[in-house]
């Protein structure tokens, strides 16, 4: 039976299988399997037809956004709108072939853009240049994830499974597990809080489907079957997704209405021009960037060119990023802005920044 069949199999049980209290263990097991063969399916083919010719865009800029949704829902026309690059657009399926980047331009930072093929259902498993264009997207900071609004809900959960299917996260944290593999010892298994999805026993028997026998296992936060298994399988990204409702010229004002008040979602008309302003600006939320402006010495700050870091990023980071040399002669540095107490204070290596703080640098 090959890999396909076997997940088929698996799945139909998985399906059948009642979920209760005396066959919790069974589907756990089951779910372990599952897991075991997708990632499978995720290793290299060595056949040329999955090669990623067209697809191995060099990263650039601050930020990588990805481009995900079926044919003909308008991501080209999104990328021809939203940047200087064109990419074709036409009203029939599988216009775009290959990956096509272009760089929106916000605050100051240059955010790539990847246009895609459209992907149908079973394209994680092949189907098209569907692992290819996933390939892709586990590469990127945000998945936009493009639907047509004159279309059903099952879009959106068809694309959501064949990204779960390898592994990708939408919208999720980590689960809160450690999980370490050992030499000997067997598995010592300790939790933090009570669990009401996950046992000691079940967790014995998703490690020896995985042939583990010694690991230290501690649950930190009441998580799932599933959950656990993404930790010891590891290969997880987790990836912040916006669902991005496309073509609303053509639905009525309460389905609009309907649409935009769904959790990560957001309505645009590219025909029309429809709330791509507040597109972005969802956009740069998500991907959790500061601006950061340095200041030299009796002079103006240089708002003209911010540094754009991640969130949370350090004065260390933001020294790094203006010269490689410059920690190792680091003094102290004073910031005016939101993350000090009062402005200027001198701070340390350590000190957190925050979106449009100044930063003025002393060496020794
Ligand atoms: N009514 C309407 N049509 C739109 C809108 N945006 C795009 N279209 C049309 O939808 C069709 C498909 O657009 P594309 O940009 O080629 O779609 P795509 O998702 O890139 O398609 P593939 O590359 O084939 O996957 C074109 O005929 C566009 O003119 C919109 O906001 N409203
Ligand atoms: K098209
Ligand atoms: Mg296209």
């Amino acid at each position: 039976m090959g890999i396909l069949e076997k997940i088929s199999e698996i799945e139909k049980e998985i399906a059948r299988t009642q979920k209760n209290k005396a066959t919790e263990y069974h589907l756990g097991l089951l779910k372990a399997k599952l897991a075991k063969y997708r990632s499978q399916l995720l290793e290299p083919s060595k056949s040329a037809a999955n090669k990623g010719e067209g697809f191995d865009v060099m990263k650039s800029g601050d930020a990588r956004v990805a481009l995900i949704g079926f044919p003909s829902v308008g991501k080209s026309t999104f990328l021809s709108l939203m940047t200087s690059t064109a990419s074709e657009a036409a009203s029939y399926e599988f216009t775009t072939l290959t990956c096509i980047p272009g760089v929106i331009e916000y605050k100051g930072a240059n955010i790539q853009l990847l246009d895609l093929p459209g992907i149908i259902e079973g394209a994680s498993q092949g189907k098209g240049r569907g692992r290819q264009v996933i390939a892709v997207a586990r590469t990127s900071d945000v998945v936009i994830m493009m639907l047509d609004a004159t279309k059903g809900e099952v879009q959106r959960s068809l694309l959501e499974m064949e990204l779960e299917s390898v592994g990708i996260r939408l919208n999720k944290r980590k689960p809160n597990i450690y999980f370490k593999p050992k030499k000997g010892g067997g598995i010592s298994f300790n939790s933090t809080v009570p669990l009401t999805q996950c046992s000691e026993k079940l967790v014995q028997l998703i490690l020896h489907e995985y042939k583990m026998f010694n690991a230290e296992v501690l649950f930190r936060e009441d998580c799932t079957p599933d959950e656990f298994i993404d930790v010891i399988v590891g290969n997880r990204v987790y990836m912040p997704c916006l669902y991005v409702y496309n073509k609303i010229d053509q639905i009525s004002m309460e389905e609009v209405d309907r649409l935009a008040r769904q959790p990560y979602s957001v309505v645009i008309s590219c025909g029309m021009k429809l709330n791509l302003d507040y597109l972005l600006e969802m956009l740069w939320e998500n991907l959790a960037l500061t601006c950061i402006y340095t200041k030299k010495r009796g002079e103006r700050p240089d708002f003209g060119d911010a540094i754009i870091m991640r969130k949370g990023a350090s004065v260390e980071h933001v020294c790094h990023r203006i010269h490689r040399t410059l920690t190792s002669q680091f003094k102290y540095a004073l910031v005016w802005g939101t993350s000090t107490k009062y402005s200027p204070q001198r701070v340390g290596l350590t000190h957190n920044m925050e979106h449009e703080d100044v930063i003025q640098v002393f060496k020794k």
